[in-house]
């Protein structure tokens, strides 16, 4: 299979074929619901795949969803319930359940296994997005096979990731990940969903997302959450990261090593040639709180013209964000061709949508060029090359510069520590301090 190329692994200062794995379980495949228990044989299957993949001196991280289903099982329920509160108790009933097994299977098979729950805070703001880079480094340096799940028990509603998918896709980036396999209880995606369409077929290769026509409206099994929706989601922030995505089945995880070999397995998400790095990497992982809508000519002017965002091309806003929230940009049939952080909130924008620079500072009282979006904040998620240039004063080193530096006994450089004190709100545009600087005169 062809490599995935990074700009970091060329510094790991280890085998550059010793590759970063990140393999995510759904639901569908950890309980059995004949016997109303944990899948143990589909378990152990896949913790002997890791255990392959770990004697080749791949890294690997698990991803685990089931704490809900498994709650579930523990109490006997025969669904999940609705209430935040039920589920983040069954949750906290479920997690132990599962991580007893992994400890105890990973551990017969001779790994050392370490447990991350993660809340979407914890990504979003990005000297703890350095620091979880710096936990994940440390454990895979320890050669800890990490399963990580959203801590569900004390997330609260906008600080849940909601689903293992989009986690999954959050941590590969954030890992700097060459692959992440997606197990689930189908063998890959398909025109439509096989289990009610019969004359659905498979899709084997995505090279492009947003060129995709796969009927994926209807959602997965009784235990899952999000089917192949999520799915999709995770494909395009993961092929943006630069890492190859494969939604495969957990009935045969020995299909890992096969489709790293080169078999043409499941469904494989080709990643972008020009993966994001540093500042724009990161952005991928900021929960995205709305959506502003554009036309033709505004898409064109960000994709390929490496444009800022301006209101007269914006059509429509969705959802209610603030000033500096993460927000998807869509085309005018709201597909998501990039992600990027406002510089105003969604009333603003609402306001300023089809006005031209020129009549703004009638509209709003104050003046502003209305930059919503500088080319800065913006992470495109479709393939073409990405000219800004990084700022220089964001650490650059991945995580497998530091992985090398660890596994060389280096001393770290302090990179984080630089990061910590300054916020990316701290970063607004220019139209962003005329905006404060107007709103200070005038008292607000
Ligand atoms: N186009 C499609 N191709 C394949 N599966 C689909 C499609 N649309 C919906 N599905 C459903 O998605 C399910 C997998 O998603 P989900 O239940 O969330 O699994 P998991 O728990 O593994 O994340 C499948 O069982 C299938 O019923
Ligand atoms: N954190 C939740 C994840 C729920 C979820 O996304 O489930 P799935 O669709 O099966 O991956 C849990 O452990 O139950």
């Amino acid at each position: 299979m062809k490599r995935v190329p990074s700009c970091v692994k060329a510094a790991l200062h280890t085998s550059p074929d010793k590759l970063i794995i990140v393999i995510k379980i759904g639901t569908s495949s950890l309980i059995n619901e004949t016997y109303g228990t944990l899948n143990l044989s589909s378990l152990s299957r896949i913790c002997e795949v890791v255990r392959d993949l770990h004697a080749k001196g791949h890294y690997v991280i698990i991803v685990s969803s089931g704490a809900v289903g498994v709650g579930c099982q523990r109490l006997g329920l025969s669904q999940r319930p609705t209430k935040l509160a039920q589920k983040q108790a069954l949750a906290a009933i479920g997690q132990v359940h599962l991580m007893r097994y992994y400890e105890d299977i990973l551990n017969a098979l001779g790994l050392t296994c370490s447990q991350v729950l993660l809340t979407l805070d914890n990504l979003a703001d990005r000297s703890q997005y350095i620091n979880a880079r710096n936990t994940f480094t440390e454990l895979l340096a320890y050669g800890t096979i990490p399963v990580v799940n959203e801590n569900d028990t004390v997330a609260v509603q906008e600080l849940r990731f909601g689903d293992n998918d989009t986690l999954s896709a959050q941590v590969a980036t954030l890992v700097e990940a060459d692959y992440l396999f997606l197990m689930t209880d189908v063998d890959a995606l398909y025109t439509a969903n096989p289990k009610i369409d019969p004359t659905a077929t498979p899709i084997h290769v995505v090279e492009d997302i947003s060129s995709l026509t796969a009927d994926t409206s209807t959602t997965g099994t009784q235990w899952g959450t999000g089917g192949m929706v999520t799915k999709l989601t995770a494909a395009r922030i993961a092929t943006a990261a630069g890492c190859c995505l494969v939604i495969c089945t957990s009935a045969k995880p020995e299909g890992i090593v096969e489709i790293l070999g080169g078999a043409q397995q499941g469904t494989r998400f080709v990643p972008l040639q020009r993966s994001l790095k540093g500042r724009k990497r990161w952005l991928l992982t900021v929960p995205v709180r709305g959506a502003i809508w554009m036309d033709a000519g505004a898409m064109h002017a960000i994709r390929d013209r490496h444009k800022s965002l301006f209101p007269v091309g914006v059509i429509k806003v969705v959802g209610e964000f603030s000033a500096q929230d993460a927000v998807s940009l869509c085309d005018q049939s709201g597909h998501e061709f990039a992600r990027g952080l406002s510089n105003f909130d969604s009333k603003e924008v609402l306001a300023m949508k089809g006005k031209h620079t020129a009549e703004l500072a009638a509209l709003l009282g104050y003046h502003t060029d209305g930059e919503l979006i500088h080319r800065g904040n913006l992470a495109l998620l479709l393939p073409g090359e990405d000219h800004h240039e990084e700022d220089d004063h964001w650490p650059k080193k991945g995580l497998r510069e530091k992985l090398a530096q660890r596994l060389a006994k280096q001393p770290a450089d302090g990179a984080a520590a630089a990061d910590g004190p300054r916020s990316w709100k701290a970063r607004g545009s220019t139209a962003l301090i005329v905006l404060k600087q107007s709103m200070d005169q005038r008292g607000c």
